[in-house]
């Protein structure tokens, strides 16, 4: 069988106050129902940062000023191989919202629970939780 190769790119958008905005998945597509960092497909010809500022842009409304890379993740799903790239993002233009509709909420790093994320982001939120 072959895999589709799919790279996404997520925005770890974290304020001043420490907390993280968090948005949820729709439910009927992957990882429906679950909370998300917002973002998404990195298109063709794009890198993983441009697709990140696109997708912050067409999600949540912000303008994402300097994301750090954090890291990446490989995650295999039936039918495709996806890779997550993860970006801290502490300075934007705007202020985020559920411009799609979605669900949001800022929570502080205890809140955020693994087990409401889809299971490629554990990883991620353990690193957010002992890097305090
Ligand atoms: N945005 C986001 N996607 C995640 C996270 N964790 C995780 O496993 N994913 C997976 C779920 C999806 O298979 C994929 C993201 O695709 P997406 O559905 O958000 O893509 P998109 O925004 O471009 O949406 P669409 O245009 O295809 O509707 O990555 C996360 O924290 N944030
Ligand atoms: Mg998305």
């Amino acid at each position: 069988m072959t895999q589709k190769q799919l790279s996404v790119a997520v925005g770890i958008i974290r304020n001043s106050e420490q907390r993280y905005f968090i948005t949820r998945r729709p439910q009927g597509v992957h990882m429906g129902g679950m909370w998300e960092f917002p973002g998404g497909k990195v298109e063709e010809g794009e890198t993983p940062e441009q697709g990140l500022i696109r997708e912050l842009q067409e999600e949540t409304g912000i303008t994402a000023l300097q994301p750090h890379f954090l890291e990446s993740k490989q995650v295999d799903v039936p039918g495709r191989l996806i890779t997550l790239h993860f970006f801290l993002v502490e300075r934007w233009q705007g202020e985020p919202w559920g411009r799609e509709g979605q669900p949001m909420r800022w929570l502080p790093v205890d809140e955020l629970q693994e087990d409401e994320f889809p299971p490629a982001n554990a990883d991620i939120i353990r690193r957010l939780k002992s890097s305090r």
